[in-house]
């Protein structure tokens, strides 16, 4: 049955598949899969009452505004307001290992490593979620750079009780000592940092 329209998020492009939980690439590996499943000690939990399919905390809005670096594509917004230290959703996409072996047997190649849409999940183990492909609502987070001073949310890692297994969450920054974080106000976009490495690899992409 094709999916109905409350099924996917406004404004969720039609070609790319939705996805309410991970995908798992098919070149994990046991040991990979033995890791996603152990819940590391200080990770919180996704919360109990988190719904799976599209977050009504959040919308994605096709940015129009010249001045925003990212004018053109879209960014994602809070529909509400949202606290300091609010679980806001899971990062869904595919997770793979960062180095896998060329079909020919050749040099490990990373098929990710050109996405604009790959987070690192475990850098000593190697891997990561990309939301290139298919994905959810947080697959539209832009980074703060030429945005606002600041970041106003984080990516964190989650454990999900209900899959027993290791994820990505974004979360609004906490208060902080310095009163760092101060939520989110409905309308306002939800912004990260993706980190130097991010642009640095893009150089004339965003700031450095
Ligand atoms: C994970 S996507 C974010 C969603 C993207 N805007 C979209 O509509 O699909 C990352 C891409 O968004 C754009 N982007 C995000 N934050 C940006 C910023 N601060 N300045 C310029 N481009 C940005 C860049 O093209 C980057 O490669």
């Amino acid at each position: 049955m094709p999916p109905k329209a409350e099924d996917v998020p406004k404004n969720w492009p039609p070609a790319l598949p939705y996805l309410r939980t991970p995908s798992h690439s098919s070149s994990l590996t046991p040991d990979h899969i033995s890791s996603l499943r152990k819940r590391p000690n200080d990770t919180l939990s996704i919360p109990a009452n988190t719904p799976k399919g599209p977050c009504p905390l959040v919308k994605i809005t096709p940015i129009t505004t010249p001045s925003h670096p990212a004018n053109g594509q879209s960014g994602l917004f809070a529909a509400k307001d949202l606290k300091p230290g609010t679980f806001i959703l899971q990062y869904l996409g595919e997770i793979h290992p960062t180095t896998s072996v060329h079909p020919d047997g050749s040099l490990p190649v990373d098929p990710h490593a050109n996405s604009n849409y790959d987070l690192s999940l475990d850098r000593e183990l190697g891997l990561g979620i990309d939301a290139d492909k298919r994905g959810n609502e947080a697959r539209f987070i832009n980074d703060y750079r030429g945005v606002a001073d600041k970041p106003n949310a984080e990516f964190k890692e989650i454990w999900d009780e209900r899959r027993k297994e290791r994820g990505m969450g974004v979360w609004v920054l906490p208060e902080g000592k310095s009163g760092k974080g101060k939520g989110v106000r409905k309308g306002e976009e939800i912004l990260v940092s993706y980190g130097r490495g991010f642009w640095g690899a893009r150089k004339g992409d965003g700031e450095g």
